[in-house]
Formats: structure tokens, C-alpha cells, sequence
């Protein structure tokens, strides 16, 4: 469904009619974000900020709102200036974590407050910041070039990725699709270095499955084991067996493979009682070298092999397979305007979290390139406001070279 939205300035407040706006800098559209309490799903007025800056520079922007069985229904935005090829895609998402205790934190998590060189907010990192980069810099590339602008931009912003990530951009681009909308490459602003500008792009990531083991046993009075089957020990023989030897060496471009056990519980209160149950979760992030289908055929095998007696194994639906945009031309192009603004030649990596550029490379390849993430979901979360505005000259650079005949 989509839904028409009033005219919005960068504080997402309504606007008259008006002469077009000035430029703003990425710093500009950051601080007006960071004042959106857009809690996933919630959307805070988020998007309209951004809807508020880009409609009135000539963009064509949709809002629309996907609902799913058991999910809150999300607003989703896509906007896009030029009609031709080729055709840049900025994809990223307005949603954040929650602050936690916002006594906790230095300078309010929905103030978008700057101080000592710092902007403070939650998301100014993952990813408000990316999001406010690309902007800015795809306004300044279309204000530089006017009517003689090449090639189309557009914006792919969900407020679901944070969340189930089932409203949001999977559907977005199912919608784009529909509507017949081609995408040549993309840049996924999450924030990709670990400590400083330019030392990481990540150009595919690992994918994650979630099991859950439960093994059976027969209740009784600890005094009385004989009495019993404590199913304890047995479960521990499972999850040794499922972590004993490595799932795989790693590939060229991925880590090996990784399981690790989240939780262990018996739902016993009591110190007298042997328990009827164990159960175990686990998630294994995985690469390219594992489907879902052959992981947890391998996880069976492996419980199955540790004979453990009666248990049960199941796994949650999986949305995250491993993906990889091999390294070529758009790597090297993102690569290149990174280095020539942080004078870091940046490492092309696959760790960290799933993101939603597993989605979007369904339909072109993805780079994942943004600000120092050393903040992400944490109190006092912040990043640099050098880094935001280096992160918009290095956009420019890719939108520049990437339109450019
Ligand atoms: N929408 C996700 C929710 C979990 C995604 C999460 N990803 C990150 O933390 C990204 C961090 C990074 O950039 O490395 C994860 O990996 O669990 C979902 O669909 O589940
Ligand atoms: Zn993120
Ligand atoms: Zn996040």
C-alpha cells in the first residue's frame, strides 16, 4: 500500500510551497534524523525528514507500508531522480535499536546534539549516519549537474532492519521490481570499519541459521539417580560433538564457519529435582560453502553421531544465506574513492552481522561501505563528524564516477 505524504522540512516539519531548498550537508540531514525516536518498527518521522529533502530536489519518492502475519506493519521509502541507465542505488535503513537508559548516556540519544568533534545519537552510526551521507551527497551530485545530469539515483530506506526484517527491504525491492525498476549497482551504508575511515568494505556476508536441541530424560529425586535419567550430561555430549571438529577451513573471501551455543536450559527451580529436559539454542553463522539445507543435515548427523538417546532438533526459518559480490569493477571503483579520501587502502571483507544487502543482491552487486562502528547499539553511540563528512565526499566520488560516461 502506499501512501501520499505531505511536504516536509529537514525537521520534518510541514512546509509551505516554496523555492527549491539549499544543498544541506550530511551533518545537516544526520542531526534532523537522529531527533527521530524511530525505534524499529516505529518510524518517527524518519522518513519524512528524508522525504522532506529529496522530493522537493526532484526525486520521485513512494512511501510504502508492507504487514506481514505476526510482524508490525512498516513504512518503507524509495525515491529516485533520472529515468535512465545506469542506474545507483543508496539502500539503507532509518530504524534503530532501542537507547536503553537514556539516563545513561551523555548527551540525549534523540537530541542530535554535536560535541567535542562528535555527534551523538542513537543511529548516528548504524546507519542514520550512512543514510544522511548519501543523501547529502546525491543532492550536491544533483544540484552540480542539473539537467545534464547522466544515469538515475535512488534510495531504498526500510524501517525494518533491525527487526524481523520482513517488511522492509525485501519487499521494497519486490515492489521495485514489480514497478519495473532496474538496479545496476548499490551502496549499503552500514557502518563497515572497525576503528577508522577507510580500513574496511564488506562485499558479502556470512549467513545465519538458529537451531534449537532438546534432549528428553525422566524426571526424579537427585537422592534416588538410579530412579531417574538425567538428561543433562547427555545434551552436553551433543553440543561437544556439534562444536569437536571445525564446520569448514573458510574459503577465499569467508571466515570458517562458526557455531556457538546461546543458551542452555532446563526450567528447573528446584536444587532436589533431576529434570525431565534440557534444551540447548545454538546459531551458527555460515559461509558460502553451507546452504541451510546441507547445515543442518550436517548438525543432524553430527547429534545423531554423539548418541545422545531421545532428543529433539529443530531449526528456525532461515533468511540469511551467505552472499558475495565478487570482487570486479564496482568493488574497485568504491575501493578507489575510499582510498583517495582516507588515504586507507580498505580491506574487502565478508565478517560481522547479516545485513540486508543479502536482499538486494538478488538484483545487482552490493558494496557495504559506511562509518566507524565502534558505537553501534551501544549507549553514547556517536561517531565523528570528519568521518560523516568524508563519508558524503566519498559517495560523491562513487556517484561522480559511477554516472559518469
Ligand atoms: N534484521 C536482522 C536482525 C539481526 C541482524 C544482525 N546484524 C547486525 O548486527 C549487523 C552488524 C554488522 O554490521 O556487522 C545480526 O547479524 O544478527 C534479522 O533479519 O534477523
Ligand atoms: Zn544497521
Ligand atoms: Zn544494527
Amino acid at each position: 500500500m502506499e501512501r501520499p505524504r505531505p511536504r516536509r522540512g529537514a525537521d520534518g516539519c510541514e512546509e509551505p510551497e516554496g523555492p527549491a531548498v539549499t544543498t544541506p550537508s550530511a551533518l545537516d540531514v544526520l542531526r534532523a534524523l537522529l531527533r527521530c525516536p524511530s525505534v524499529t518498527p516505529a518510524e518517527g518521522g524518519a522518513l519524512d525528514v528524508l522525504q522532506g529533502w529529496l522530493e522537493p530536489a526532484g526525486f520521485a519518492v513512494h512511501r510504502v507500508v508492507f504487514s506481514d502475519a505476526n510482524t508490525p506493519d512498516v513504512d518503507n521509502l524509495y525515491a529516485r531522480i533520472g529515468t535512465g541507465a545506469p542506474h545507483l542505488v543508496f539502500a539503507g535503513h532509518t530504524d534503530v535499536v532501542p537507547p536503553g537508559d537514556a539516563a545513561s548516556w551523555t548527551h540525549q540519544p534523540f537530541a542530535g546534539e554535536v560535541a567535542d568533534g562528535m555527534v551523538w545519537g542513537r543511529g548516528a552510526c548504524d546507519m542514520k549516519g550512512g543514510v544522511a551521507a548519501a543523501v547529502a551527497a546525491a543532492l550536491a551530485h544533483v544540484a552540480e549537474r542539473g539537467a545534464a545530469m547522466r544515469g538515475s539515483i535512488s534510495f531504498l530506506i526500510t524501517g525494518d532492519e533491525e527487526g524481523p526484517a520482513v517488511n522492509g527491504t525485501a519487499k521494497l525491492l519486490d515492489w521495485a521490481r514489480e514497478r519495473g525498476e532496474r538496479f545496476d549497482a548499490c551502496v549499503l551504508g552500514e557502518p563497515t570499519n572497525p576503528s577508522r575511515m577507510g580500513e574496511m568494505i564488506k562485499i558479502g556476508r556470512r549467513g545465519s541459521l538458529t537451531g534449537e536441541i532438546s534432549v528428553e530424560g525422566r524426571q526424579g529425586h537427585v537422592a534416588y539417580p538410579h530412579l531417574a535419567d538425567n538428561p543433562i550430561p547427555r545434551l552436553m555430549r551433543a553440543l561437544d560433538a556439534l562444536k569437536a571438529e571445525p564446520l569448514d577451513a573458510g574459503t577465499a573471501h569467508f571466515d570458517p564457519s562458526n557455531l556457538e551455543v546461546v543458551t542452555v536450559d532446563t526450567g528447573n527451580p528446584s536444587a532436589n529435582v533431576i529434570p525431565a529436559e534440557c534444551r540447548a539454542r545454538f546459531n551458527v553463522r555460515f559461509n558460502d560453502t553451507w546452504t541451510p539445507a546441507t547445515l543442518s543435515d550436517e548438525i543432524r548427523r553430527r547429534v545423531a553421531a554423539a548418541g545422545v538417546g531421545a532428543h529433539r532438533l529443530s531449526f528456525a526459518p532461515c533468511n540469511a544465506l551467505a552472499f558475495l559480490t565478487e570482487p570486479g569493477a564496482f568493488t574497485r571503483a568504491v575501493a578507489e574513492a575510499v582510498e583517495a579520501e582516507t588515504g586507507v587502502a580498505p580491506a574487502l571483507s565478508t565478517t560481522g552481522g547479516t545485513s540486508d544487502a543479502r536482499f538486494i543482491v538478488r538484483d545487482c552487486p552490493v558494496v557495504e561501505f559506511g562509518l566507524v562502528g565502534q558505537t553501534m547499539h551501544a549507549v553514547d553511540e556517536r561517531v565523528s563528524v570528519d568521518d560523516v563528512a568524508a563519508l558524503q565526499r566519498i559517495y560523491g566520488r562513487v556517484i561522480a564516477g559511477f554516472l559518469s560516461p
